[in-house]
Order: structure tokens, then C-alpha cells, then sequence
């Protein structure tokens, strides 16, 4: 089964490294296998990007559009088969996937946008000449991905980054290698010339290879906290080259004072199960007041969360909920809940796993009473509830963690959201809204371990290019006065 799927100089090439497979994770049956690229073909890989770099960033910016929304021709031409490859392989279901292929074409415009605002050329007169401010591509570029979102993430720093004039080496999921492939296909077709996109699959040999590659000018990460930790301290000592981390997160919502506590639960799901948990964004500490209040939404929210629908990602009466991205993943969430359990939690809506599959049922644990609450991000949907009293000693307990992405608050009171909003640490801060479902007109990014203060969405256009400073004059002259000291 194994085939030719290393994109390498706009040619498709089999791979000279280990065997791999993704599976459809719902059924744990085989929808994709072929060999790793090895060393030499990520070599391959740079080397072709870096001479194809000279050729797309000497076309003006209009030319690298054109192609690029000939991209999004083909992505509008093929989003049904992009969804349904999507939905196969990571398990979401169709009404999501659909959603993530809307993401990708919509991705196009807001780049093209977010290029001309903020790394366009201003122009200013001075009295002899021009001073000016342009940007310009950083090079070759490396492109990692994750497995959640696997065409909108890594389409959210190749777009951005093409655009700017940098050439990609892309470096998908190993659990996502067909949509990477389906997603190449269709650059391809939109007519990109030959190594300005290139793409490396395989495991996590592949990806050092990439990463400690001396030839590429930067890194673009989207994945797990552990993963680009450990890509920032490989690029220890090399100050010269550009690093975009955008990480996981441990992220608390805040529910006080809500006159609509239906409302309240809608949201508190859609932040906690969406996509089965595996958001960086997803609520992982939701925060309840311990009163009347607090317990009716607790009630309601156990009621609605045993009553959502799990299934296949095909299915015609769609699910909420589809598969895990693996049995591995479902089995973590397992663990994860009997760690918690042997701390202190106590189980409100047990989190289950249907064994031999990727299905889980989302679950509640009440930490309240858990000691030395562990700061992971358990990236699935087991929600932790911790009952307060005391507004600020929640935010202080939302605060308690290393990471720093998503926060929210629900609540009826302004005058609490402005409090919030002062004291929470966090990149994307809501009122009254899902904090999943981030804007791709706004920066998307974390501090603490989120990310390293290069905000990506809109503000990517930051970190695909650099920006040279100019002052030009047509004529070497003579200044009106010269320096003290100077005779000429
Ligand atoms: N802040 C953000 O924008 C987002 C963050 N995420 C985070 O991503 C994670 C889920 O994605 P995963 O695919 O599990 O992430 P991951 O870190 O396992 O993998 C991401 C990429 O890094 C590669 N990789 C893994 N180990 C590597 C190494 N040692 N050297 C070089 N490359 C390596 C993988 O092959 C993959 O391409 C979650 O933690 C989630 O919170 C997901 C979506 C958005
Ligand atoms: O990158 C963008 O264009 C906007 C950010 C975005 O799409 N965020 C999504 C998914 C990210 C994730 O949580 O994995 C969201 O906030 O739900």
C-alpha cells in the first residue's frame, strides 16, 4: 500500500524511510501507508525550497496572490472530498469539517489583508529623497502541524508565509498524512512553481530532521507544549533565525451570576467538547460558585452532557461529538481521569472509553478537593470543576497554571468581566461567548507556555517577513551643511 508521498521539487517521490500507516480512528482500520521521508529527502526537501525561494519572492506581491487564490479556487472546487478526508481521518464530523474547509478558503482573503496592513511598504517624502519601509521574505521556512485542525492550522502559516515570498517545507501530523497529501495535490493544481511548497511525512524522525535542518531561515509550530519546548531549546544559539510557537493550554471559565443558565451550560459545552476537547482552546477548568446557582448549572450541565450525541463522522443524523484522533488519545483521557480520581476528584459524568476505537463519552470531575491539581493539558473532553467562593480566588486559581491561551467568564455583570479581563492572563480572553471558535481576523496566540509572542491568524504576517528600513535618493549629493570638523 505503501506509494509515492514526499513532495519534494514539485515532484511526488516514494520515501526512503520507515513504514508508517494513519488509521481511521473510529474502526482502527488502515487508510493510508507509505514510507517516511529520510534525512537525505528532508535535505532534498530544503535545498529545493531554498532554490525556488529566489524565483517566488522576486514575483510582486500580485503575482504570488494570483496563485495563491487559485489555491482557494481548488480548495472551493474540492471542499467536499477535503471534509470528508478530514472527517475519515481525525474522526470529527462532517458539519465541523466543513466548517475547517471554510477556514482554509477564508484564510486567503484575511491573509492578503493582513499583509497589506501590516507588513505592506509606507512610503514617506523627504526633502531630498524617500525614506521608506518594507518587508521581506526571511527564506526558507519549515512547517509543522498538528493533527486537530489539519488543514486550517497548517494552512494558517503556509498561506501567510507564501505570501510574504518565504518557500515552505511543510511537515504534517504523522497521524494526518492524507489530508496533507490531498492538501498538496490541490497546490499542485493551483499552478505554485516546482520546490516553492514542499512536503516531508513521517514520524518524528522526520520532524528533527527538519527542525535541526541548518538550511531553513525559520520555524512555524503548531502542537503540543512538549514538542515545541523542545524545538525552542534546539534553536538555542541561533538568534538569527525566526521561531513561531503556538502551543497548547489549561484553560479556565468563569460562570457567575448568569440569568440565563441554559445559555451558560450551551456555552460551557461548546468550550469543553467541541471537537471531542482536542481544541487548544477547549475549557479544561470550568469554575462554578458553590450556591444555588452553581449547582443548578452543575444539573444541567451533567443532564446535557450525558444526553450528546457521539458517532461517526458520516453519519447522516450527525453527531455532536465524533471519534478521538486515536485509541492512544482515548486511553490518555482515560488515565487521565484516574489520576485524578486517585488525587481527590470526584467523577460526575464518567468519561468512557468504547474499546477498540477512538470513541470516548465526554466527561465531568469535580477537582475542587484535588491537592496538587497537576498543571497537563489533557486534550480531550473530561472538563474539571472546582466550586468557589470567592471571585479573585478563582481568577487566581484560573491564573495557577504555566499556561497562558484562553480564558472566559460568564456573567450577567459588566463591572466582573472588566475585573477579569484586568487579572487574567491570556491570549484570548471572552465574555459570554464559547471560548473555542477563535476569529481568523484577530492574533490567535498564548503567553506563559502557549507560545513564545508570535501570535499567529491575522498577526502571522508578523512573523513571515522581516522589515528593512530605507532611506533612498536617485542621486549620490551633497548634504545642505556638512559635519563639524569636515572639509571637503
Ligand atoms: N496554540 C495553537 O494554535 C494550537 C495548539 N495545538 C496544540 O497541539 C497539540 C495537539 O497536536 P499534536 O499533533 O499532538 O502535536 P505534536 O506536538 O505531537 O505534533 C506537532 C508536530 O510536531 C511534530 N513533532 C513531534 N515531535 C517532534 C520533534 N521532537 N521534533 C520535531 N517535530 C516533532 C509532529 O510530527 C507534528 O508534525 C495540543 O497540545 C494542542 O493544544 C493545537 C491546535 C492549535
Ligand atoms: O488560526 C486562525 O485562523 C484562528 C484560530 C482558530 O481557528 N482557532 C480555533 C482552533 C484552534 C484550536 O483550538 O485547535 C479555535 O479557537 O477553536
Amino acid at each position: 500500500m505503501s506509494h509515492a508521498a514526499q513532495f519534494i521539487n514539485g515532484q511526488w517521490l516514494e520515501g526512503q524511510g520507515a513504514l508508517f500507516s494513519s488509521l481511521d480512528p473510529a474502526k482502527n482500520s488502515v487508510i493510508w501507508q507509505a514510507n517516511a521521508a529520510d534525512a537525505k529527502q528532508v535535505d532534498l526537501a530544503v535545498n529545493s525550497a531554498r532554490e525556488a525561494y529566489y524565483v517566488w519572492a522576486d514575483l510582486s506581491f500580485a503575482e504570488r496572490l494570483a496563485v495563491v487564490k487559485n489555491f482557494a479556487l481548488q480548495l472551493e472546487a474540492n471542499k467536499e472530498q477535503l471534509a470528508q478526508t478530514i472527517g475519515l481521518e481525525t474522526g470529527k464530523p462532517l458539519w465541523e469539517t466543513r466548517t475547517e474547509v471554510a477556514a482554509m478558503i477564508g484564510k486567503v482573503a484575511i491573509s492578503e489583508k493582513a499583509y497589506l496592513e501590516r507588513t505592506g511598504t509606507v512610503e514617506n517624502p523627504m526633502p531630498q529623497g524617500k525614506a521608506f519601509i518594507r518587508h521581506k521574505a526571511h527564506g526558507v521556512v519549515a512547517i509543522f502541524g498538528p493533527y486537530n485542525f489539519p488543514g486550517h492550522l497548517p494552512n494558517g502559516h503556509i498561506i501567510p508565509a507564501l505570501l510574504a515570498g518565504n518557500a515552505v517545507v511543510f511537515k504534517p501530523s504523522e497521524l494526518t498524512p492524507l489530508v496533507a497529501e490531498l492538501t498538496l495535490k490541490l497546490w499542485q493544481q493551483a499552478g505554485l512553481p516546482a520546490g516553492v511548497i514542499n512536503l516531508v511525512q513521517g514520524e518524528v524522525e522526520t520532524g528533527k530532521a527538519l527542525a535541526s535542518h541548518r538550511g531553513i531561515d525559520g520555524l512555524f509550530f503548531t502542537g503540543s507544549s512538549r514538542t515545541g519546548h523542545f524545538i525552542h531549546q534546539q534553536f538555542a544559539g541561533q538568534p538569527g533565525k525566526i521561531l513561531a510557537l503556538e502551543m497548547g493550554g489549561n484553560n479556565p471559565l468563569i460562570v457567575k451570576d448568569v440569568a440565563d443558565t441554559k445559555a451558560a451550560v450551551h456555552d460551557i459545552i461548546q468550550s469543553a467538547f467541541i471537537s471531542s476537547g482536542q481544541r487548544c482552546t477547549c475549557a479544561r477548568k470550568l469554575f462554578l460558585s458553590a450556591d444555588q446557582q452553581g449547582d443548578l448549572i452543575l444539573a444541567q450541565l451533567i443532564k446535557a452532557t450525558q444526553a450528546i450525541k457521539i458517532g461517526h463522522f458520516d453519519d447522516e443524523d450527525q453527531p455532536f461529538m465524533g471519534s478521538m484522533i486515536s485509541e492512544a488519545a482515548a486511553l490518555s483521557m482515560v488515565a487521565a481521569q484516574q489520576q485524578l480520581v486517585s488525587l481527590g476528584g470526584k467523577i460526575l459524568v464518567e468519561l468512557k472509553h468504547i474499546a477498540g476505537t477512538g470513541f470516548v463519552t465526554p466527561g465531568i470531575i469535580d477537582c475542587t478537593d484535588v491537592k496538587d491539581f497537576p498543571d497537563d493539558e489533557h486534550f480531550g473532553p473530561l472538563l474539571k470543576v472546582f466550586r468557589f467562593t470567592d471571585f479573585d480566588a478563582a481568577i487566581a486559581l484560573g491564573n495557577d497554571t504555566s499556561f497562558g491561551l484562553s480564558a472566559g467568564l460568564l456573567s450577567d455583570n459588566q463591572a466582573d468581566y472588566e475585573h477579569f479581563l484586568r487579572r487574567i492572563r491570556a491570549g484570548i480572553v471572552n465574555w459570554n461567548r464559547p471560548i473555542t471558535g477563535a476569529s481568523s481576523a484577530a492574533p490567535f496566540g498564548g503567553i506563559g507556555a502557549s507560545g513564545n509572542h508570535r501570535a499567529s491568524a491575522f498577526y502571522a504576517a508578523d512573523y513571515c517577513a522581516y522589515p528593512v528600513a530605507s532611506v533612498e535618493l536617485e542621486q549620490v549629493s551633497l548634504p545642505t551643511s556638512l559635519s563639524p570638523g569636515l572639509v571637503l
